[in-house]
């Protein structure tokens, strides 16, 4: 039995789906704080706690005789985190620490961690390592590093296995219609693509044109949310178990002109775009390598550009409404409020079209 804390959440309700294909039994801890009970399969186990409430943590421990915890729980916004950083500290790092005890209280062999490409801050490499320095530059990447941390003091000291799995990413298979399903939206760019695609956001702002990047966007290492949950099992099945901290990337850079360019090639219309100021906290470039979890026998099966922008227009399919793919693209035509995206000018970035 494996128990996911933030099962709830964007990549909680992908990795139940999977442990369900797999045949993997599964509980969710969540306390609903960025997730929907409404997303989760009825007859899967759930529980309302917040991972800092150690006695009902444990008690869901005990009465499960979960072996394997899938620590997900977190904010996870690097804006968010500069504005509130408190919030971020007490979830990320006291709550780990929490989650940690009761597994060591309750007899959990293995503790796999969700933390993030964020603690590397500014990579001096095109590529990191697992081995590369960690700085991060922001108090969300600060809160995940000190708890992995907490995890690697635990694993050297006691019995409990603890590993890190530095996510890059994470793209596809986003909640459409977010509002109605009780989802705060969310702020990656390829959810963002997606609305905009859909018409529930007008524009897509771009934070940054010029960085120094081949085309002055930033560049990230997106991983599909399939893919990611693989590695994830993987590890709970014992697969990772030499290794302390993984990089779970595709091992590719793609600029957010890339995507936005595969986008519109997808779908054949424009996507109206805002050029807008650097946004704190990002760095201009991240990519994994991603050399080390290949080794165990993991490959990428849907993070090329094209599965990934993919989703876009498969997902106008999926849609029940009135968004066919023929409207979708009228939707886009019909209404841009910016006539070429890349085009404007300074003045007309400044405010809202
Ligand atoms: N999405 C990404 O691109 C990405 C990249 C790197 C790392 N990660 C990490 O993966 C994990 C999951 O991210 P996500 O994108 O699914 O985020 P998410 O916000 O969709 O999911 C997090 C879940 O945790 C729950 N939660 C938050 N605080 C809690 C608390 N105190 N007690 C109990 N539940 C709580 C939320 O309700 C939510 O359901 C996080 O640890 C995040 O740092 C995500
Ligand atoms: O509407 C948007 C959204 C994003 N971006 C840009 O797209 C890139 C990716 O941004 P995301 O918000 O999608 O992702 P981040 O790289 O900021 O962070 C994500 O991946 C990290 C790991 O690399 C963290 O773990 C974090 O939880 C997760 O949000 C950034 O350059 C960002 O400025 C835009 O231009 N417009």
């Amino acid at each position: 039995m494996i128990l996911i804390t933030g099962g709830a959440g964007y990549i909680g309700r992908h990795l139940v789906q999977a442990c369900i294909d797999t045949g993997q039994s599964c509980a969710v801890v969540d306390d609903l704080s960025n997730g929907s009970h409404d997303s989760l399969p009825q007859d899967i186990p759930f529980f309302r706690a917040c991972i800092s409430d150690g006695t009902a943590l444990r008690g869901i421990l005990r009465s499960l005789q979960v072996k394997t915890v899938v620590h997900l729980a977190a904010r996870t916004s690097v804006s968010e985190s500069i504005e509130m950083p408190m919030k971020y500290y007490d979830t990320n790092v006291n709550g780990t620490r929490v989650v940690a005890t009761a597994c060591l209280v309750e007899g959990v062999s293995r503790l796999i961690y969700a933390s993030t490409a964020a603690v590397y801050g500014v990579p001096a490499t095109r590529e990191v390592t697992e081995d590369s320095p960690t700085t991060p530059v922001s108090p969300y990447g600060r809160s995940k590093l000190a708890a992995e941390w907490i995890l690697s003091g635990i694993a050297q000291a006691e019995q409990l296995r603890t590993i890190s799995l530095r996510f890059f990413n994470v793209a596809g298979g986003q909640v459409l219609n977010e509002t109605r399903t009780g989802h705060r939206a969310a702020p990656h760019l390829l959810a963002a693509v997606s609305r905009v695609a859909f018409g529930d956001q007008p524009y897509l702002e771009i934070f940054g044109d010029d960085y120094d990047t081949h085309d002055g966007t930033c560049i990230r290492d997106f991983i599909h949310v399939r893919d990611l949950c693989s590695a994830i099992l993987l590890a709970s099945k014992g697969g990772a178990d030499n290794e302390s901290r993984l990089n779970i990337g595709a091992g590719h850079g793609i600029s957010v002109r890339e995507i936005v360019s595969a986008a519109e090639n997808q779908i054949g219309a424009r996507l109206p775009c805002l050029i807008r100021p650097r946004r704190p906290g990002d760095v201009a470039s991240i990519v994994a390598n991603a050399q080390r979890l290949r080794t165990l026998g993991w490959r990428p099966q849907h993070s090329s550009l094209p599965d990934l922008i993919g989703l876009v227009r498969d997902l106008v399919g999926e849609r029940d409404d009135n968004y066919s793919g023929q409207k979708f693209v009228q939707t886009n035509i019909r209404r841009p409020r910016v006539p070429f995206p890349w085009h404007n000018t300074p003045d007309s970035a400044a405010s809202d079209p």
